[in-house]
C-alpha cells in the first residue's frame, strides 16, 4: 500500500467518532486495509470459504462514516450478490471492530487500480432502514435484477464428475472459460435432479470471476416469460428486449417451459438470433432434447440444435458413491466428530437410485439426525431413519422389468426386445416397451436406446409417438398398456 493511500484510509478513519475507531486511531495501527483484513477472517468462518472467495474476497473498504461503510466492487453483480445475502454478516463483523455499522454502499471499481466510479444507483443495504429509506434492496434495476440469484454452493469445485456427466461437465468447463467457443448454444438435458442447474450456475460464477465485467443473465424460462408479459404490461418491451440483447452470456434453465407459449417463443427466439449474431454465448437447459419438447416452435428447435446438445445420463453407483463422499467430507468440515459407519455410504448409493436431490436429501437427513441424537451413523441408523425413501427407490421400475413384463405378455423372447427383427408381432411390443421405459423411468431417449440393443434415440422416439398415436384410436392397445402399466406399479 503507497503512503498515499495509507493516509487517505487514515482520513476517513479520522472522520470517525466512537468508542473503537478513536482507539484504533490513536494505536495508529489501523488502516481501512487492517480493518477490512481483520472482518474478512470471520468473514470467512461466517460464510465458508466458497462464498467468501467468491463474494466477499473482491471487494476492497474504502471509507466508514457515519455509519455507512462503502467498498470498491469489481461488478455490480457482485455488489448486488453480496448486498441480498452477506450484508448482514458485514455489518455484524464491521460493527464487531467499531462503532455500529448499519448501511452498506458500493461503488464499482473494476480491478486494476482504478477509482471507484459512483454507480448509476449504488447498491445500499440497510440493517434498520429510516422511515424515509427504501427498503433493504439494490437501488438499480439493472440485469442482475432480471435474473435469478446464483446457489453459492454450486461451483465446479462441489460438482463431482464420472462417466455419466463427464461430457457436460467439460462443455460447460469450455464455455465458461470464455473467448470463442465452438458451440453456441450449450444445451444441457436429463432427468430431474441430476445437475443441469448446478453446472449453469458453476458456469456463471466461474465465467463472472474470469470475466468481472461481463454481464451474465441467469434465469428460468418461467421467469423469462413472466419478465416478459410484466414489460408488455408495463409498455416497456424496448427496454425488456435492451437488457436481454446487451448480457454477455444469457442462461436459460428449463426450456421446456416455454413449450406451447406462443408470444414467449416468438420473443425467446428473437433474443436467441440477436446473442448469437452478436455472438454471445447461450446456455440452455431442459428435460430432455429440443427434438422431444412438445409444443416447442421448430424453428426453435432447430436454433436450439445448432449448438452442442448434452446428456446428463442417470447416475452410476459410482458416480452416486463419489457424491456422498464429497457432500460427507464437506459436512465434516462443519462437524468433525461426525461419524458415519462402515458400508453406510455404499448401501445409500446402491439403494437410493432415483436422482441426487433425493440422495443429497437423505444424506442430510441422516447428519442432522446424527448431530441432534449424537448417534454414530450405523447401517441400522440409516435403514430405520431413511425407511421411508428406501421403501419409494424400492418400487423404481427398471427397464428390465419393464421389457421382461411386455415380453411375457406379448409372448415373445426377451431377447427380441434388443434384437433386430422388424415383424410387427415384436416390433409392436418392442414399442410399447419403449414407450413404457419412457413413461415409468427416468431414463433419457439414448439411455433408452442403449437398453434396447444399442438403438438410436430417434428409433425410441418414433416409438415411443407410434404409441401414443396408436393408443389413442386403439383401444384394446390402450387398455393392454394400462394393465402393463398397473402390473409393473403393482
Ligand atoms: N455431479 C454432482 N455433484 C455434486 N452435486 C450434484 C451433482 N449432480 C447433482 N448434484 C446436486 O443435486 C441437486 C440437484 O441438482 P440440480 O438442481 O442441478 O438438478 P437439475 O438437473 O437441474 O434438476 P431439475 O430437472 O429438477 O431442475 C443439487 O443440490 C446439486 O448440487
Amino acid at each position: 500500500m503507497t503512503i498515499a493511500k495509507r493516509d487517505a484510509s487514515r482520513k476517513k478513519l479520522v472522520g470517525v467518532t466512537g468508542r473503537d475507531w478513536g482507539q484504533y486511531e490513536s494505536r495508529g495501527d489501523m488502516t481501512m486495509e487492517d480493518i477490512w483484513g481483520q472482518a474478512c477472517t470471520k468473514l470467512e468462518q461466517a460464510v465458508g470459504p466458497n462464498n467468501f472467495n467468491h463474494w466477499i474476497k473482491p471487494l476492497r473498504l474504502t471509507a466508514l462514516e457515519d455509519g455507512v461503510a462503502r467498498f470498491a466492487s469489481p461488478t455490480r453483480f457482485i455488489s448486488d450478490w453480496v448486498n441480498r445475502h452477506f450484508a448482514n454478516e458485514i455489518m455484524v463483523e464491521l460493527s464487531r471492530l467499531g462503532p455500529q455499522v448499519d448501511r452498506l454502499r458500493f461503488e464499482i471499481a473494476p480491478k486494476g487500480g482504478v477509482a471507484p466510479v459512483a454507480a448509476e444507483g449504488d447498491a445500499v443495504a440497510t440493517t434498520a432502514p429510516a422511515a424515509s429509506q427504501p427498503a433493504a434492496r439494490p437501488v438499480s434495476a439493472a440485469k442482475s435484477d432480471l435474473g435469478a440469484p446464483l446457489d453459492p454452493r454450486f461451483t465446479f469445485s462441489n460438482f463431482v464428475v464420472g462417466k455419466p456427466n463427464e461430457l457436460a461437465h467439460a462443455a460447460a468447463r469450455r464455455v465458461a472459460e470464455g473467448g470463442p467457443v465452438g458451440f453456441n448454444p450449450l444445451f444441457l438435458y436429463g432427468g430431474v435432479g441430476l445437475g443441469k442447474t448446478h453446472l449453469m450456475h458453476a458456469i456463471a460464477h466461474d465465467y463472472q470471476t474470469r470475466h468481472p465485467m461481463a454481464q451474465v443473465l441467469y434465469l428460468s424460462a418461467e421467469q423469462f416469460m413472466y419478465r416478459f408479459v410484466q414489460a408488455l404490461r408495463e409498455s416497456t418491451i424496448m427496454d425488456f428486449k435492451g437488457m436481454f440483447r446487451n448480457v454477455n452470456m444469457l442462461m436459460v434453465d428449463d426450456v421446456q417451459f416455454i413449450a406451447g407459449k406462443d408470444s414467449t417463443q416468438e420473443e425467446f427466439f428473437h433474443t436467441f438470433n440477436a446473442l448469437v449474431d452478436q455472438g454471445k454465448q447461450i446456455v440452455i437447459s431442459a428435460d430432455r432434447a429440443p427434438a422431444e419438447i412438445k409444443g416447442l416452435e421448430e424453428r426453435i428447435k432447430s436454433r436450439l440444435s445448432c449448438g452442442l446438445i448434452v446428456d446428463l445420463h442417470p447416475t452410476t453407483y459410482e458416480l452416486r458413491l463419489g457424491i456422498l463422499q464429497s457432500k460427507t467430507e464437506s459436512f465434516r468440515r462443519q462437524q468433525p466428530d461426525l461419524e458415519i459407519g462402515h458400508g453406510v455410504l455404499e448401501f445409500l448409493a446402491h439403494r437410493i437410485t432415483t436422482n441426487v436431490r433425493v440422495l443429497e436429501g437423505a444424506l442430510q437427513r441422516l447428519f442432522a439426525h446424527a448431530s441432534l441424537l449424537r448417534r454414530e451413523i450405523t447401517l441400522e441408523v440409516a435403514q430405520e431413519c431413511l425407511a421411508d425413501i428406501l421403501r419409494t427407490n424400492d418400487r423404481k421400475i427398471s427397464i428390465d422389468d419393464i421389457q421382461r413384463k411386455v415380453a411375457e405378455h406379448y409372448n415373445i423372447r426377451l431377447a427380441d426386445m434388443m434384437g433386430p427383427k422388424r415383424a410387427r408381432n415384436v416390433a409392436r411390443p418392442r414399442q410399447i416397451a419403449m414407450y413404457l421405459s419412457k413413461q415409468l423411468t427416468s431414463r433419457s431417449l439414448p439411455e433408452i436406446g442403449r437398453r434396447f440393443g444399442g438403438r438410436d434415440h430417434t428409433t425410441i422416439m418414433h416409438g415411443v409417438r407410434k404409441i401414443e398415436e396408436l393408443s389413442t384410436e386403439d383401444t384394446s392397445l390402450a387398455e393392454d398398456i394400462a394393465m402393463l402399466k398397473r402390473l409393473l406399479e403393482a
